[in-house]
């Protein structure tokens, strides 16, 4: 069975809570990036053991937070023996307002993992742009690159929309789905 590792930031919960949605649909596992931008022991070796790596980040400021970009740029030690070549790559971000500039933040991840060399899984869902659309809908927010996820400023862990949660843990059976045929 293929193995695949969500490495993420959360400064206050929400991100993590995505992290978890990601996983349930996936069956990854949580590594997180503590508040100093660094990973637990033994980190980079569940890293480097890993079929799939999935990048999330909240964004903060219109950018990855700034300890998951320490994390991205101690990367470049793996970077530059290309350890993480062909592994296949996913990303998500998840920030207060609807659009929030989460884009750039998801561009980040994916030009991340394509420096590495890996394989990017986009999202792979149609957007549920139409009138009747609601929140509680799969890709309200109409994402493509990666997964969007939007937590109202005021919202507790618990109140992420049910529908960006939904869409994560999609996501996440799309990733294993195609880590399993990439790398059985
Ligand atoms: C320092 C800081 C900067 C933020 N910048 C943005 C932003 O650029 N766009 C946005 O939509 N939300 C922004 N937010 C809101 C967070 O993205 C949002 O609260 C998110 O759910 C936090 O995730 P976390 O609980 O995993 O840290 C910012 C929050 C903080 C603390």
């Amino acid at each position: 069975m293929s193995k695949i590792v969500i490495v993420f930031h959360s400064g206050y919960g929400h991100t993590k809570k995505v992290a978890e949605a990601v996983a349930a649909g996936s069956g990854a596992e949580l590594l997180a990036i503590d508040a100093e931008g660094n990973l637990p022991e033994g980190g980079w070796d569940t890293l480097a053991a890993a079929d799939a790596i999935v990048f999330g980040a909240p964004t903060y400021m219109g950018s990855p937070s700034w300890q998951f970009k320490k994390f991205a740029d101690a990367t470049s030690k793996a970077w530059f023996t290309r350890a993480w070549q062909d592994k296949v790559f996913g990303g998500f971000t998840n920030s207060a307002s609807l659009n929030g500039d989460k884009q750039v933040s998801l561009i980040a991840l994916q030009t991340l993992a394509s420096q590495h060399g890996g394989i990017w899984v986009s999202l792979g869902l149609p957007p549920a742009n139409s009138k009747a659309a609601a929140r509680t809908d799969v890709n309200n927010l109409g994402g493509s690159v990666g997964l969007l996820v939007q937590s109202p400023s005021d919202a507790s862990v618990e109140e992420i929309p049910s529908g960006d949660l939904d869409t994560a843990k999609l996501y996440g059976e799309r990733i294993a789905a195609i880590t399993a045929k990439l790398r059985g």
